[in-house]
């Protein structure tokens, strides 16, 4: 049975839902004395297997007048996270959108098509990672669209006949089914069209340009003024307020220039200054070094320095969030008490408190033989690249001798954390563990796309670098941090049984490879719950075994057998996980291939817990 807290919060919604006396419409059937999946209420279709979790509600062409409180929803758990579908097309629902719709996380379908919605799409829709499809056509929606162009899983947008303005961000379209954005007030360039989609999917919007609408960008940022028939350029208010923007942009910028010559001036008359870092962050050293022992993460190093280093290194952190983190500055960074919580063979960990109460984590990485503006060149196209599964540095320090990096600190700690420890596996479902490898899948494809050309792999793939956000979303961390040396191919080479791979960096191609080979093992650890070295037992040698015996179930997290989880399922996700580990590189899929795989057997999943009737 529904539980009474999911039953009153569907009523409190169809209350609001239904208009301005809030009385629903008791032909519904949705009341306190009935259930909403024993008794049927009308549009609410409930999983096939347990029938205490609502996974549908389809109120299309109900006669709808009220608005639409995604709060009551999505903010009761049971019920936010088991809801897959909502459809509310063809009513005359108004008011917004609410940002709490992003609860109801595991959305597939949003449709709000032929309604009066107006004001801003929230920017949480983003967060729905496994929206399929979103239909907000025919309605008042104005403002920006939010960042949905990274979300690989969307298939079908409409969003036609609305107020929405700005530009229409960079979707590929060779995944959609269905896109039409047309009767807006979209301005810039529209989307590289593949085959099935037209001019019709653009029209009227009179600041789109494109070959497809055959306006060229270029001409129409010069437009000519017609009216007094001579070629005068057209400035709009946003231009002037865009060129004063960067006027205001150019006079910070020499600003900061001008700052940084009097700092070198002063640093050249006391030495140089790396060293002076060096000597600093020798003094944590040493500090952790005397009191840690970095694997139980126990040690505590206080370091402080004085106000004259601290000016000296200030203009050396570059910053790359915007704005900056809670006014961070480099001088916060090295007073605040630092933690050392791991010292791999790549480089340290510490989490740092700073004074104002921001937690962060701070990798140290020696020796790494790059020069600073490649190193610089590199951070930002990783920040740049920009995926919401990625966290990328906040900032970071180079000098010759180290380099240091600040990130978020991540409370709920690692996927190998989550997966190993003894508390959080048995919470650990199959269908969470789908999610979060499709959704790791997805944030890597997205990044070896985007960063291909310049050669920038992640490079040390594996679950202690995948972190849990506070939604418990997977974070790809670290990314493209690490030089792949001799030594971890020749691990690989060991694991494998092979001895061809020449050295490999994370920024030559077969570094790609390298990621797959990585993001396999992930998919082992989740299928068998199994650490990758266990008392000298490879994972990969282990699984490859048990296959080749034919014992394949043997394979599987008992966990998740006694939970009943889909063998087929579970057989294909190993599969995948095979083909990725496969000692030959060249004979690896793509991440983009393996992201589209496993949407597919995660389809499957969804199709099977969302029972049509
Ligand atoms: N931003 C972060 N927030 C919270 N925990 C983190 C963060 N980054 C890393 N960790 C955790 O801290 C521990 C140490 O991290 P570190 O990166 O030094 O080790 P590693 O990933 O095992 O080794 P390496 O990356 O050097 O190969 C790991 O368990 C990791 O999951």
């Amino acid at each position: 049975k529904v539980g009474e807290e999911v039953k009153s919060s569907l009523i409190n919604f169809l209350a609001k839902l239904s208009g301005t006396n809030g009385q629903p419409d008791p032909s519904f059937g949705w009341n306190n004395a009935t259930d909403p999946c024993q008794d049927k209420w009308k549009g609410v279709t409930c999983d096939s297997q347990n029938r205490s979790l609502v996974r549908r509600i389809y109120l299309n062409q109900s006669s709808l007048a009220g608005v639409f409180d995604a709060a009551s929803l999505c903010n009761v758990p049971p019920l936010g996270k088991s809801l897959l579908f909502i459809k509310l097309d063809q009513n005359s629902i108004g008011g917004q959108l609410p940002a709490a719709i992003s609860n109801c996380r595991n959305l597939i379908r949003l449709l709000l098509g032929q309604n009066q919605f107006h004001g801003n799409l929230p920017d949480s829709l983003a967060m729905l990672k496994n929206l399929k499809r979103l239909d907000i056509s025919y309605n008042e929606f104005s403002g920006n669209l939010p960042n949905l162009s990274q979300k690989s899983g969307l298939t079908t947008f409409l969003a036609q006949h609305n107020e929405l303005t700005g530009e229409i961000l960079n979707f590929d379209l060779s995944h959609f089914e269905k896109f039409n954005v047309s009767f807006n007030d979209f301005t810039g360039p529209i989307p590289v069209v593949t085959g099935q989609f037209d001019e019709s999917s653009f029209m009227d919007n009179p600041g789109l340009c494109g070959p497809l609408l055959k306006r060229d960008c270029y001409i129409q940022e010069n437009s000519t003024n017609v009216e007094d028939g001579k070629k005068s350029k057209v400035v709009s208010k946003d231009e002037i307020l865009m060129y004063s923007g960067y006027s205001l942009l150019g006079l910070v910028v020499i600003c900061v220039i001008i700052y940084k010559l009097v700092k070198r001036n002063k640093r050249e008359e006391k030495g140089d200054s790396d060293d002076k870092v060096a000597s600093v962050d020798d003094g944590i050293e040493k500090h952790s070094a005397v009191s840690s022992d970095h694997n139980t993460g126990a040690s505590r190093s206080d370091f402080s320095v004085n106000s004259t280093e601290s000016a000296m290194v200030s203009t050396s952190l570059v910053i790359l969030t915007s704005p900056v983190p809670n006014g961070l500055r480099f001088e916060d960074l090295l007073r605040a008490p630092a933690e050392l919580i791991g010292r791999g063979k790549h480089g340290s960990l510490y989490k740092v408190i700073c004074e104002n109460g921001m937690v962060l984590a701070v990798k140290r990485i020696k020796d790494w033989a790059i020069t600073s503006s490649d190193f610089k060149q590199r951070m930002e196209k990783i920040y740049q690249a920009n995926h919401p599964n990625v966290s990328p540095a906040l900032a970071f320090y180079s000098s010759r001798q180290e380099k240091l990096l600040v990130y978020e600190y991540q409370q709920n700690g690692s996927l190998s954390r989550f997966l190993h420890g003894t508390q959080s596996r048995r919470a650990f479902d199959w269908m969470s563990r789908l999610s979060v490898a499709a959704s790791i899948a997805e944030a890597l494809a997205f990044m070896h796309q985007v960063l291909h050309p310049d050669g920038i792999a992640h490079g040390n793939l594996k679950s202690s670098n995948i972190l849990l956000n506070k939604h418990m979303e997977p974070c790809i961390s670290e990314y493209g941090l690490m030089v792949v040396d001799d030594q971890d191919c020749s691990s690989l080479v060991n694991v494998n049984g092979f001895k061809s791979m020449q050295k490999t960096e994370a920024s030559s191609p077969n570094a790609f490879k390298l990621d797959v080979y990585g993001f396999g093992v992930i998919l082992l650890e989740l299928l068998t719950g199994k650490l990758v070295q266990n008392n000298g037992i490879d994972l990969t040698k282990w699984v490859h075994s048990v296959v080749r015996e034919e014992w394949t179930v043997e394979v599987f997290d008992k966990a998740l057998i006694s939970e009943g989880a889909s063998e087929e399922r579970m057989v294909n996700l190993l599969q995948i996980a095979i083909k990725c580990v496969n000692n030959t590189p060249d004979a690896r899929p793509t991440m983009n291939q393996i992201a589209l795989m496993i949407n597919t057997i995660k389809e499957e999943e969804e199709r099977s817990a969302a029972y049509e009737p």
